[in-house]
């Protein structure tokens, strides 16, 4: 009997444990690749696959329970045999004079409550002490969290677009009639534009940082960026190099729109970004790390990752992969395009990484690329292969690269040279070094890698 329930049960069990870490696997995917989920308007598909996972973990949870009665009634249904079992023994030992029938009776009727009781008691408290934990820390959590609200509002208004009749999204989605809500959405309703026209407008204007300062949240009292000026002129490249500290990333991270500055503007074709939702700002900007993110799907999937599945054709991903040279190592693989890559791409090398991020880049075809050149040094093949594929990448496209090798450099069409939170030398490579100035020293100091 006990083997028939452990073999019955275990797989519920075993299922219902798969489903808890699947989930917080993908939670911890998704928050330690955030900026790779935002920048490919990943959002929606995140929270499309952690419903999923929340729907098979209610799934399996409620076989679990169902299990679980099973086994409590059986339980129960075997104390009580018993009960019936003492019942008669006491019975009969009564009858024989042995025992008063009043202290047989509450000799059992006592022990059982009590065993039920105590037993119900415990089992109570001990759900009641997980589920006020889990509270609390997601209230902690929360608490702490200060709530996006342009890229909240922007993100509900495209789901409840388009997913209106996915009942799995559904789930997500606080009630719209709340008046707090219905007055957040006026009011970005009123400040941000639709984006029919800021493809047009990134595909064929300037980007530029207007008088930008900035300091990081956790740090407010440290200026990072004191007026900054920078242009990147439509279609071309630009070299954004600087000593360790200077600033670049914060400049990528504000191009992004992680953060927003705290005074200045960065417009596009005229138009100051912040009028743009930012998951539709997403869509014109496609970024590339010196480490890409994977996700833990087929290499496929992580090429067409950030475009709608109905927008993507299995030729279109191959078309991507060729120009991006990765088609050649893929199809060698047993399962080509079916591939899984593993946790964060690590079954791949770091130059197949590369190929790949660059490969969603391309399919993405964004206006506006930033790049954040690999200082980690691939072998030659290797990196000839990632070279031809961002030059083929950055082509047409208006591009800021934090660059690290003096080939890219000298390719830009202008260096910007980040000092002091601004741009303290902006021009070509023979431009700078005549000047020598900072740029000159960097490249005299040998700060920028030589090939
Ligand atoms: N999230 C953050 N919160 C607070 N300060 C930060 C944060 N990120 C960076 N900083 C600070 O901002 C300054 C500029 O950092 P940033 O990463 O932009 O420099 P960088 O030029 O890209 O440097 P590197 O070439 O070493 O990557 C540094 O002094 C850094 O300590």
């Amino acid at each position: 009997m006990t083997t028939v329930y452990k073999r019955s049960t275990l797989p519920v069990f075993i299922e219902h444990g798969l489903a808890q870490a699947s989930i917080s696997d993908c939670i911890t995917e998704t928050f330690s690749a955030i900026r790779t989920v935002r920048s490919f308007s990943g959002e929606k598909r995140q929270m499309f696959m952690f419903a999923n996972q929340v729907l098979s973990f209610q799934l399996s949870g409620i076989k679990l329970g169902t299990f679980k009665s099973i086994n409590e009634s059986l339980t129960r249904v075997a104390v009580y045999i018993s009960l019936t079992a003492l019942y008669c023994l006491g019975g009969s030992k009564v009858k024989a004079g042995q025992l008063s029938v009043g202290t047989m009776a509450s000799f059992i009727g006592y022990t059982f409550t009590l065993t039920f009781a105590v037993q119900g008691l415990v089992n109570t408290f001990g759900d009641l002490r997980g589920s006020l934990a889990a509270v609390e820390r997601i209230n902690s959590v929360l608490s702490g969290v200060q709530v996006d609200d342009a890229l909240a509002y922007g993100l509900e208004r495209e789901l409840k677009q388009k997913a209106v009749n996915n009942e799995n999204l559904n789930l997500f989605f606080s009630d719209s009639s709340s008046e707090k809500n219905q007055n957040n959405h006026l009011h970005y309703m009123s400040a941000l534009k639709t984006s029919t026209n800021l493809f047009s407008l990134a595909w064929s204007g300037d980007i530029c940082l207007e008088d930008v300062y900035f300091s990081y949240p956790l740090r407010p009292d440290v200026e990072i960026l004191r007026g900054l000026n920078l242009r990147l002129k439509c279609g071309t490249v630009t070299a954004l190099v600087g000593a360790s500290g200077a600033g670049k990333s914060t400049i990528v991270q504000l191009l992004s729109r992680f953060y927003e500055p705290a005074r200045g503007c960065i417009t596009v074709g005229g138009e100051d970004v912040r009028t743009f939702d930012k998951s539709e700002w997403a869509r014109v900007v496609s970024i590339v790390n010196q480490e890409p993110v994977l996700f833990s799907v087929s290499l496929g999937e992580n090429i067409a990752y950030g475009l709608p599945d109905d927008d993507v054709s299995k030729d279109d991903v191959i078309k991507a992969a060729k120009a991006a040279n990765a088609h050649e190592f893929i199809i060698s693989l047993p399962q080509g395009y079916d591939t899984l890559v593993g946790e964060r791409g690590g079954l791949l090398s770091g130059g197949q990484r590369q190929r790949i991020a660059i490969a969603r880049a391309l399919l993405k075809n964004a206006p506006v690329l930033i790049l954040d050149e690999a200082t980690s040094a691939l072998d030659t093949v290797s990196e000839r292969l990632v070279q031809d594929a961002l030059n083929r990448l950055m082509k047409g496209r208006t591009t800021l690269v934090i660059a690290h090798r003096l080939s890219t450099v000298q390719n830009a069409h202008q260096i910007a040279l980040c000092s002091d939170g601004k741009i303290a030398e902006l021009g070509t490579h023979f431009e700078l070094l005549a000047k020598k100035g900072q740029y000159a020293s960097l490249v005299g100091n040998q700060r920028l890698a030589f090939e």
